[in-house]
């Protein structure tokens, strides 16, 4: 059995014969079906505050790259909306596909987005993040929508590194980046009990997917198709389609922060 990927033979469809959850009751992504989710007065609005100085490094792992960022401290933090308590952010990734037209994992009534963004934080209520992933409410993943339109300046500095990682398992140096600027202008959203959208596909996320998405350029995406699945001296595999498709709902209510 290959290692879980995104290809025919180790990808989505077969990622239960390993990690058995993926038929489990909270799995994420999920299609939000805007006439059946519920707003929820009580929803507070989100609050994120970031600071730049946390960023440590920008890694391709294989699946995805990924900002991570030091999270010994609580000055890069997630409160306020659906959970209690302060979570810190631990790193962001995105997903996408091998054209504009897929590449979201979260679809909206159906509609898929060139790609998705998840900036990843864990309840501090534990100890570490690998304490958080093993419990309900561990993690709280803001989820971000990624649409086809002007060029986005605040994508250009992390497409800059793309030629140091194009590799799996590449990192580079990245600091001073500020991921609020990545944010949407309006951060109403969508939240539900979900899981990681990769394996271990661990039942310990809450999800928080804005409404209102972001802008990439058609350049900007090709950029990211750039990235290679594959390792340095291996067949060249390029980095597309890294998403999993939407899950079995399993009753559960998505709630709505606005009308
Ligand atoms: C062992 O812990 C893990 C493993 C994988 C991921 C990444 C997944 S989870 C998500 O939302 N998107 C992804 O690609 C993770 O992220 C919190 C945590
Ligand atoms: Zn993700």
């Amino acid at each position: 059995m290959p290692h879980w990927g995104y290809k025919k033979d180790n990808g989505p469809s077969t990622w239960a014969h390993d990690f058995p959850i993926a038929n489990g009751p909270r799995q994420s992504p999920i299609d939000i079906v805007r006439s059946q989710a519920v707003h929820d007065p009580a929803l507070k609005p989100l609050q994120l505050k970031y600071d730049p100085s946390t960023c440590l490094e920008i890694i391709n792992n294989g699946h995805s790259f990924q900002v991570s960022f030091a999270d010994d401290t609580d000055s890069s933090t997630l409160t306020g909306g659906p959970i209690s308590g302060t979570y810190r952010l631990k790193q962001f990734h995105f997903h996408w596909g091998a054209t504009d037209h897929k590449g979201s994992e979260h679809t909206v009534d159906g509609h898929k987005h060139p790609a998705e963004l998840h900036l990843v934080h864990w309840n501090t209520k534990y100890a570490n993040f690998g304490e958080a992933v093993n419990k309900p409410d561990g993690l709280a993943v803001v989820g971000v929508f990624l649409k086809i339109g002007h060029d986005n300046p605040h994508l250009h500095k992390l497409l800059d590194t793309f030629n140091g990682i194009q590799n799996k398992n590449t990192q580079t140096t990245f600091s001073d980046f500020n991921p609020a600027t990545l944010l949407p202008e309006c951060l109403a959203y969508w939240t539900y009990e979900g899981s990681l959208t990769t394996p271990p596909l661990n039942e310990c996320v809450t999800w928080i997917v804005c409404k209102e998405p972001i802008h990439v350029s058609h350049t900007q995406m090709a950029k990211f198709r750039t990235l290679h699945f594959s390792g340095e001296g291996e067949a060249v595999c390029h980095m597309v389609d890294n998403y999993r498709p939407p899950q079995p709902l399993n009753g559960r209510t998505v709630r709505a922060s606005f009308k």
